[in-house]
């Protein structure tokens, strides 16, 4: 295992030898987890005083830490491919426990910045990939931040604590607080421990807790339980798969393209059309060329093949036939294998007629067939804007999707 690499900007570098006093993150500096390196700007200043600041541009009070030795600083710095450059400062956006798990998940290396003083020149900015703040106050120095950050990241890493149990059952891991915990002795001084964490009852201890970490959230941050509320919510919304041994939907789409010609009728989703040049779809069947997309969505659905395998164009009893009627037929075959129709939704592509006027004809006629509701059919039109075979009234086409629900 490499470790994770840690390298820190500061002024102060010393005070981070705290962090080899803090249990766990010691132990995984010591056990080669991670591995910190300290740098001081300071040395690498060009000017006898070690000079790192200097007094603001355009007057005011303090001093501004300057561009060079930290540039300087950083560019001594290897970097890794998955590196990431952290600038402590009020300004930046407020640590998370999200950010914290990003850092030490995606990443391999951290670079904290830690400024001082009154400010930095702006210059030192373009360093970061991102500015962090603790919070909405100021402290002297970058340190303590980054020693937070270090010490939240660390603890996320494998084998820095003992069970990875406990980082899920913390606060903030789903965007709750943490329950309650109690241990020996039962009673003290007149506080007793809650009679459910000493009933065995293990369902019941795990939904005292889950009621305790709502509750919980809900007095002491509201902000983070109305959050948690609308991502509960919108987790409802999804479909629950999780208990079906397979997926208890399929979806299907088809497609079919018919000539316009003279001499045959003009038939779409079973209801007879005037086209205004006489025009009609040429076909073995009647050529209902929306039907025909949908019987293949249906069929496509269930891996069943295509309409040609069940009604093969060469074969005479098809000649001229009803496609509702060869709809019927896919519709039993659909039920014979165990499904049903949920919804339908097609288009057909014609420059003329309007098929505006017939539209609901053609979905209540494909309901009657399968025995769904109209509201479950979608039949639309479009023209081609006069482009292609369909806008040059060679042909019209049609294309339909289906959802199928196990019955
Ligand atoms: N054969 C058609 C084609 C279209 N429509 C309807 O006209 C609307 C506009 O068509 P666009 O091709 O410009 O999208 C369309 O929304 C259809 O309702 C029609 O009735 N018959
Ligand atoms: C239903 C059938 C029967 O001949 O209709 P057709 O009019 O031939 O139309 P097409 O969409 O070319 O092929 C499907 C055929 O199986």
């Amino acid at each position: 295992m490499t470790a994770y690499r840690l390298d820190v900007l500061s002024l102060a570098p010393d005070s981070f030898q705290s962090l080899n006093e803090l249990g766990v993150i010691g132990r995984a500096f010591s056990t080669g987890i991670a591995d910190l390196n300290l740098y001081n700007p300071r040395n690498f200043t060009k000017d006898s005083y070690h000079k790192v600041d200097d007094e603001p541009y355009g007057g005011g009070v303090g001093m501004v830490l300057k561009t060079e030795p930290f540039f300087e600083a950083f560019e001594s710095i290897p970097a890794l491919p998955k590196r990431r450059v952290l600038m402590m400062t009020p300004q930046g956006n407020k640590l998370t426990q999200n950010d914290l798990w990003r850092w030490a998940k995606e990443y391999e290396q951290l670079v904290f910045i830690c400024g001082h003083y009154e400010g930095f020149d702006e210059r030192i900015r373009t360093l970061a990939d991102e500015e962090i703040s603790l919070g909405d106050f100021i402290l002297t120095g970058g340190e303590l931040a980054a020693m937070t950050i270090i010490n939240g990241v660390l603890r996320l890493l494998p084998g820095t604590i003992g069970s990875a149990e406990s980082l899920v059952d913390e606060s903030h891991a789903d965007g709750l607080l943490e329950h309650p915990h109690y241990t020996r002795p039962e009673i003290f001084r007149g506080l007793n421990v809650p009679k459910v964490l000493l009933s065995g009852n293990h369902a019941a201890i795990s939904t005292w807790r889950q009621e305790k970490r709502e509750q919980r959230t809900k007095e002491r941050r509201p902000d983070l339980y109305e959050l948690w509320v609308a991502k509960e919510a919108s987790n409802k919304t999804r479909i629950d798969l999780s208990g079906f041994t397979s997926v208890p939907f399929r979806i299907g789409n088809g497609y079919d393209i018919h000539r316009l010609v003279t001499d045959r009728p003009l038939i779409i989703g079973g209801v007879r059309l005037h086209h205004p040049e006489g025009l009609g779809l040429d076909g073995h069947s009647d050529a209902d060329v929306l039907i025909h997309s949908l019987m293949d969505a249906m069929l496509g659905a269930l891996s069943l093949g295509d309409i040609g395998k069940y009604f093969p164009p060469n074969d005479p009893q098809w000649k001229d036939a009803n496609s509702l009627m060869l709809l019927e037929k896919v519709g039993c075959l659909i039920k014979e294998e165990g499904w049903k129709v949920v919804n339908i939704d097609s288009v057909v592509i014609a420059e003329r007629p309007k098929l505006k006027p017939h539209i609901d004809a053609m979905r209540q006629n494909i309901a009657d067939k399968l025995g769904i509701e109209t509201s479950s059919v979608g039949v639309k039109a479009t023209t081609n804007e006069l482009l292609g075979a369909e806008g040059r009234e060679e042909g019209i086409s049609s294309h339909a999707v289906v959802l199928l629900e196990k019955t």
